[in-house]
């Protein structure tokens, strides 16, 4: 492994020269992966995998959306698409990609199919680490193993089919039959990951949980409605509150921090925002550590697991979902938004 210097940490991570592909086919040569799941995660993973050559077989409730998907992906029932419980029985690696709820609510199929030597995988910590609510506990005589993309399924399609991967996290709970190593580094590759960053299945899920429901999701969509309520609250036009909020964020200022980090994106502004923006950044980080403490507490004492589950359990969890994603799309805000993103000279026309 890599030896990198993390601002003065030292970790060990894989990258694609040490670990080819081609050596991540030769690891994974005598495998039937079978993917469970055809949401988000599994798409992606499974036509990376097919791309790279592994022979990939998808398993997936028929009838729904899911399964209508595989199909149109080129997956074909009886040969390469499955019920659930039949593609589990078939693989020897068992990517679990079903919704995290799904996942406990269809445990007991996917453990009557596993097999002495078997791999099962995820790519989230939630389901091992918080057992005692999902009362997901695999049998000692197969592998467990994690790797987390840290990206939407989306991008981890998008960004293969580009060449840049999608960084991921990996780890093995569980190695029974001494080469859960190989499988977990061989998987990352072969599903095309960046590079790959050893974690743990519970440092995963409590980063995870708390990144997504703080800067990566929650705490953004929190703080751009809070600053555009405030201009609009101040007579400010919904171009001018959307466009100082949100568009001059992605198509401008985000992207240079991803270029070169936060100090590029500063010093490519004007001094007078370079001034305001140091004085104000601790005024704001400040504010919201209390929240910040609050939200990891939740996430640690499983109280965020227990609200996924509850909610993500009912059998209309995505009309429900579908009721509050509508709400955002249906805001003033995002109605702004969305006249802002058709004036994009790319969006003209369309
Ligand atoms: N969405 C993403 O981009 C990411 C997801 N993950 C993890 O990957 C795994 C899969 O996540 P997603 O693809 O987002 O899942 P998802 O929410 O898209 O669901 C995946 C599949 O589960 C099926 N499903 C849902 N409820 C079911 C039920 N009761 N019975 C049978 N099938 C059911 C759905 O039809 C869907 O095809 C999860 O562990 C998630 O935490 C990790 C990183 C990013
Ligand atoms: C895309 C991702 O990494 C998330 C936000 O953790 C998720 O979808 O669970
Ligand atoms: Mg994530
Ligand atoms: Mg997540």
């Amino acid at each position: 492994m890599a030896k990198i210097d993390f601002g003065g940490i030292i970790e060990e991570v894989v990258t694609r020269q040490e670990f080819t592909l081609d050596k991540a086919r030769e690891v994974l040569k005598d495998e039937v992966i079978a993917v469970i799941g055809y949401g988000v995660q599994g798409p992606a993973q499974a036509l990376n995998l097919r791309d790279n050559g592994f022979k990939v077989i998808i398993g997936q409730r028929d009838g729904g959306k899911s399964w209508d998907k595989a199909i149109a992906d080129g997956f074909v029932p009886g040969e390469t698409l499955f019920p659930i419980a039949e593609a589990a029985a078939k693989g020897t690696m068992i990517k679990y990609l079903l919704s995290d709820a799904a996942q406990m609510m269809l445990w007991p199929v996917i453990k009557e199919n596993l097999n002495e030597g078997d791999c099962l995988y995820f790519s989230h910590g939630f389901s091992i680490v918080y057992k005692e609510q999902t009362k997901i506990v695999p049998p000692e005589n197969v592998d467990v193993i994690l790797v987390a993309p840290k990206g939407s399924g989306t991008n981890v399609r998008r960004n293969f089919l580009d060449g840049s991967g999608i960084n991921s996290s990996f780890a093995v709970f569980q190695d029974a039959t001494g080469r859960a190593m190989d499988r977990c580094m061989a998987m990352g590759i072969a599903i095309g990951s960046g590079y790959l960053f050893p974690t743990t299945f519970q440092n995963e899920v409590y980063s995870d949980l708390t990144g997504e429901r703080g800067v990566l999701m929650g705490c953004l969509a929190g703080v751009m409605e809070a600053q555009y309520n405030l201009l609009r609250k101040n007579g400010h036009s919904p171009s001018e509150a959307f466009n100082e909020t949100v568009e001059e964020l992605t198509q401008s200022l985000i992207r240079l921090v991803a270029e070169n980090g936060m100090d590029w994106m500063f010093g490519n502004c004007s001094t007078t925002a370079q001034r305001g923006a140091l004085d104000w950044a601790p005024r704001f980080r400040d504010a919201v550590v209390p929240v910040f403490d609050q939200l990891y507490e939740s996430v640690t004492s499983g109280e965020e697991t227990r609200i996924s589950l509850e909610s993500n359990s009912q059998p209309d969890y995505a009309e429900k979902l579908q009721v509050e994603l509508d709400a955002i799309k249906n805001s003033e805000m995002w109605r702004a938004g969305a006249a802002v993103r058709s004036l994009r000279p790319e969006n003209q026309g369309k």
